[in-house]
Order: C-alpha cells, then sequence, then structure tokens
C-alpha cells in the first residue's frame, strides 16, 4: 500500500482552489500553491503558498508531513521514545529524497497532573521542570540524527491560542456539555477506564498500578455523537489504521459502543484554562493532539487556527506506539470532525520494545538509555539495529549481543569492509582514481540490473513503512557486491598482464557504484554512516546532502572521480560473545 499524500499544486495564478471534500475517502485534499525543491515558502492563507523566489510556471509537488507523539515530560526520554522519532526520521528522509515537500513534526507534551506532580517530585516548578526534559529530547534528537522540522512544546502560548479556538469551534458545534462523572482513572495514562479493562486490584495493564475511584464535575465531549460516521469512515478508508491488525482492534472498540470522555480536570491546574471557565483546565490529552495543528504554524505567524491548518495539515501520517492508539484512530477523528477539519490519512501504531516481556516505559522505569547506547555504540548503530531487528508494526525485544552481532555482520562487514577493501585495491593499484565511467564499466554485465531491482524493492518497502525490509533489500545490494567481489577476484586480476588488469579495474568501479548505491539506499536509516561512504568516494557534503532517490540509478561514478585515502566506515564492534549472522 503507497503512501497517500496530499497533492499540492503549483498554479499559476494566485487564485488556490477551496478545499475539496473526497467523499469516498472521507478526508479533504487541499490544492495549494507551492514551489517544489527546498525553495522557502510563504503561507497567503486558506491553505495557499507562494515561493518566495518565483511565481511562475506549473510544476507539481506532494507534500508530506509526518508526526511523532508529543512526548510526556514526566521523565527524560529513553529508547521507546527514541524508537519511534527514528523511525519517522526515517520515514521523512526517505519522502524527502523522494523529492516532497516534508514537514517532520515532533514534540513534548508538558501538561497535566502527572508534570505537576514530577516537578514537586524534584523540588522544581512545572515551567522549571518542562524547559529541563523538553531540552533533554531536543538534545537527545541532535544526537541521534533526527531531521525534525517542527519542535512543538504545549506550554507555548501560540499552542495554547489554538487550543481555545479549537474548543470554541467544538463548543460552538454543540458538542460540549457539563456532567458529574465517577469512575476509575489511571494517574498514568491520565484516563478513566473502565473496569472491565483492569487487572486484579483494578490495576492498569499496562502501568501495573491500582487506579483511583474519582468523582468530578467535568466538561464533556460528545464522542458517542460520531460512532456511526467514524465506524463509515474507518470502513471506506481501511488504509487509515495500520497495520491491518490494529485495524481490527479499533473497530471493535468502536463497535462496543463509544463513550463521551471527559476533556477537563477540575482538580488539575497545571493546564490550559478552559474558555469561560478558569476553575477547570483542559484535559491533558484533549491538549495535546491539537499540538499537531499548532506545530505548523510559522513563528512569526498570529496563532490562528484556520492559517494553521493551511500550512499543512492533514497530516500524512501520525507514527504513534499502540498504547496511544485509541486517542489518534478515535478521539482524535471525531474531535477533528466536530471542528470540521480534515482527518489525518494515516495512523500508524508500531508495537513496543519490551524488556522481560514488559513494555519498556518512564512509568515503570524499565527504560533503556538511548544517550548510552549511542555513546557506547554510535548512532548509525543504534538507528539501524532497531529499525533492522524490530519488524515495524511487532513487538521487539533488545539484547545487547544480538546488537552487536547485527550491526558488526551488517554495517561493519557486508558494508563497511567491502567498501575499505575496493578502495585499497584502487589505491594500490589506480592511485585512487576511477578508471572509466561505472555506466561504461557494467557495460554488457548483468550486475547492475541486479542492485536495480534490490533498489525497487527496498523502495517499495520504504513506502509500506517496512522499514526492517528495507533494510535487509539494501544488505542484499551488500552482498551481492561481495559475492562479485569474491567471483571476480580482482587482486589477481592486477597479476595477469593489461587486459586482465583492465578488467579488474573496471571491477572496483562497479563495486564502488554499487557502495554509492547503499549509500543513497541506506541514508534514510544510517544518515551519517552514508555520508563517510560518500565522502569515501570523493564526493563533498553538499553533494551528499543534494542526493535524492533518482541517485540510486546505475551511472553516478564518473571515469577520473579521486576517491579519498581509504578510512574504516564503521569501525567493528569489540564483543566477547559473537556468533555468525546472517
Ligand atoms: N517501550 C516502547 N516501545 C516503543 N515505543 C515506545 C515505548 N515507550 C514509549 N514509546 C513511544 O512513546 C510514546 C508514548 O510516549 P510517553 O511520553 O507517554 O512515554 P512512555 O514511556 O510510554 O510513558 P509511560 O511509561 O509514562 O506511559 C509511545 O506511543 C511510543 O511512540
Ligand atoms: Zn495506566
Amino acid at each position: 500500500m503507497a503512501a497517500r499524500v496530499n497533492t499540492i499544486t503549483l498554479l499559476s495564478s494566485l487564485h488556490c482552489k477551496p478545499t475539496r471534500f473526497n467523499p469516498r475517502q472521507q478526508y479533504y485534499r487541499s490544492r495549494s500553491r507551492v514551489l517544489f525543491g527546498s525553495q522557502p515558502l510563504s503561507s497567503l492563507g486558506n491553505g495557499a503558498y507562494r515561493c518566495k523566489c518565483s511565481s511562475n510556471g506549473a510544476a507539481e509537488m506532494e507534500s508530506f508531513v509526518i508526526t511523532t507523539p508529543l512526548y510526556y515530560v514526566n521523565a527524560p526520554p529513553h529508547m521507546g521514545s527514541a524508537y519511534t522519532t527514528i523511525a519517522a526520521d526515517a520515514i521523512a528522509r526517505f519522502q524527502r529524497l523522494l523529492g516532497k515537500r516534508v514537514i517532520f513534526v515532533t514534540g513534548t507534551d508538558e501538561h497535566g497532573e502527572k508534570i505537576a506532580a514530577a516537578a514537586s517530585a524534584r523540588g522544581s516548578n512545572p515551567m522549571e521542570h518542562c524547559n529541563l526534559i523538553s531540552r533533554a529530547y531536543q538534545n537527545l534528537w541532535n544526537e541521534l540524527d533526527i531531521s525534525y522540522d517542527k519542535f512543538i512544546r504545549t506550554t507555548e502560548a501560540k499552542h495554547e491560542a489554538i487550543v481555545k479556538q479549537f474548543y470554541s469551534r467544538v463548543l460552538t458545534k454543540g458538542d460540549i456539555y457539563r456532567a458529574d462523572y465517577e469512575g476509575l482513572y489511571c494517574i498514568n495514562c491520565e484516563e478513566y477506564k473502565d473496569e472491565k479493562d483492569l487487572l486484579e486490584n483494578n490495576c492498569c495493564p499496562m502501568h501495573l498500578k491500582p487506579c483511583v475511584q474519582r468523582m468530578e464535575d467535568n466538561y464533556f465531549f460528545a464522542l458517542s455523537k460520531y460512532q456511526k460516521l467514524l465506524e463509515e469512515t474507518i470502513a471506506q478508508n481501511p488504509d487509515f489504521v495500520q497495520p491491518p491488525f490494529r485495524l481490527n482492534e479499533v473497530q471493535s472498540w468502536i463497535k462496543d459502543g463509544l463513550k463521551d470522555f471527559s476533556i477537563s480536570r477540575a482538580s488539575v491546574e497545571w493546564g490550559i484554562p478552559v474558555p469561560n471557565d478558569e476553575k477547570q483546565t483542559i484535559y491533558v490529552w484533549f491538549d495535546a493532539l491539537l499540538g499537531y495543528i499548532s506545530a505548523l504554524l510559522e513563528d512569526n505567524e498570529q496563532p490562528d487556527l484556520s492559517k494553521a491548518i493551511s500550512f499543512g495539515w492533514p497530516a500524512s501520517l501520525h507514527l504513534i506506539g499502540k498504547d496511544i492508539l485509541r486517542f489518534h484512530a478515535v478521539y482524535w477523528p471525531a474531535m477533528l470532525m466536530s471542528a470540521g477539519l480534515s482527518l489525518p490519512m494515516r495512523v500508524f501504531g508500531h508495537g513496543f520494545l519490551t524488556k522481560d516481556g514488559m513494555k519498556m516505559g518512564k512509568s515503570l522505569g524499565n527504560t533503556l538509555e538511548p544517550n548510552e547506547l549511542v555513546e557506547t555504540f554510535g548512532v548509525d548503530a543504534v538507528r539501524y539495529f532497531f529499525l533492522r531487528e524490530v519488524e515495524f508494526g511487532n513487538d521487539g525485544d533488545y539484547s545487547e549481543d544480538r546488537f552487536i552481532n547485527i550491526v558488526n555482520a551488517h554495517l561493519a562487514n557486508t558494508v563497511g569492509n567491502l567498501l575499505n577493501r575496493t578502495l585499497g585495491l584502487l589505491r594500490k593499484n589506480c592511485q585512487s582514481t576511477l578508471a572509466v565511467d561505472s555506466y561504461v564499466a557494467a557495460h554488457e554485465n548483468p550486475f547492475p540490473e541486479t542492485v536495480e531491482k534490490l533498489v525497487s524493492k527496498a523502495q517499495a518497502h520504504y513506502e509500506n513503512l517496512s522499514l526492517s525490509s528495507a533494510c535487509e533489500a539494501v544488505l542484499e545490494i551488500g552482498n551481492a557486491g561481495n559475492s562479485y567481489m569474491d567471483e571476480r577476484a580482482p587482486w589477481s586480476l592486477f597479476k595477469k598482464g593489461d587486459t586482465a588488469a583492465e578488467a579488474a579495474s573496471k571491477d572496483l568501479v562497479i563495486i564502488l557504484e554499487t557502495m554509492r548505491i547503499i549509500a543513497v539506499a541506506l541514508s534514510p536509516v544510517a544518515p551519517s554512516l552514508c555520508w563517510r561512504i560518500y565522502e569515501q568516494l570523493g564526493y563533498s557534503r553538499d553533494q551528499y546532502d543534494a542526493v535524492t532517490w533518482n541517485d540510486t540509478k546505475w551511472g553516478g561514478l564518473k571515469g577520473g572521480q579521486v576517491m579519498a585515502q581509504p578510512k574504516p566506515v564503521f569501525a567493528r564492534i569489540e564483543s566477547k560473545v559473537e556468533e555468525k549472522v546472517a
């Protein structure tokens, strides 16, 4: 299933067509005015954009808006939060390679009872606490090469303004009412629970802590009104929730009956005040989901909901963990319907990284430290391992031995060694200079076809969000390169006279072209490693940054190009326990 994106068209007139409702797909498509490529865009409002450098000519460009959850700042990030963000980054980078205008949104969710409690436990005030933890997320994203475009904090003034405008729309629609509520509440989920979903002693199955009985006078959102529309929308758009087995889960929640849910808290001070009732604050989830929209605002823009929408809503893809699927696939679409806004095109709920079978999480405290992993093994190893090892959508357990074995076998041996020994031979026999164009080197040779087939496979997997299979397809290119090298044995051909040496120098060009293609195709997953490969092949950083998916085509390396001094691009991780990995 290919990624669905909203099409943004560059029109030669200033007029932009109004949003159009597509009845079959039940979401809105926008036609806006933008210039393609990396040119800056300026918003004209109403979903229209004007390129700052030119306004002539018609061309088509697609936009791709991807979000991670806004992480809760009750504690610093851990490998679980990093996992979603690394996956989102790989997808964003791949979509950029395809030439799309990508907006990659991440950020922090900073209101609610748990935050106030976490701050006071640290002897801090809530705002100081949020600043500290939000900074920790941003620092980690930098460590992990996360190429986000927008980082939204729900304590920002522009976000508060958007939440209040949204709340007022829903209120005007007649979907908010006041009532008393009594039920079992999990403080860690910040959610009332159904008794039937709880373990013994009313324990939350996720947090293993007993829920408390609570009674409150709250404002409620009339979720039940949207039951039918949600059912129909999801039935007509089976790709809305992915993977498919999560769609079944969502459909069964809806079928069980949707209950109105409380969207304010009388007992929580650390939150956005309910418009016209300062005694209550807006429920943290109602507030946080809107971060996906407020994030789209430019910093210098007036915080206006319609304007924010015009910058890129609806999102193409919400990437989340399965723990927050109900909020994204049931509550959020209903809220958007109520406010008359388009639904996101796709919600993908991936599985959990687990430790001893339990979800790794801040509340349980059974986390793995991504900073430590990066410090010990390097960013490429961390990104590659989790994307390659865990089939995207399913749960996955971490083991250090497995980590070391996988990255050594794949990145150090299959990719790094092949490059290094080829460059060594080229230096020894060809003064580190390519004898001919790679296109010429492979004349009448079937090898490029093998590579191109694997590239197409990788592309299809990236598009389907099968990130592990995408890595596998790229590594297969490396395996094919290694086999080619072993079969041809160019080191011995160099000793067998001029004709054989000429063939050997062509073989080296073929392997290096293969490495170049691997570097493009693996760059969404391991961007730093792939830059080092490009650098070894004699390219500049600017050339690497300008790479597109088209560069996976055979024929990029040219005769006369001088390679860098051979230097290992991936240092092998030393380990006591090592076994052979396929
Ligand atoms: N163990 C995990 N595996 C995969 N993703 C995770 C994991 N833990 C958190 N995430 C990601 O973080 C999101 C939840 O963010 P949140 O800030 O609430 O973290 P958390 O550690 O799950 O918190 P808590 O333990 O308090 O529930 C998930 O939807 C998912 O995207
Ligand atoms: Zn819970």
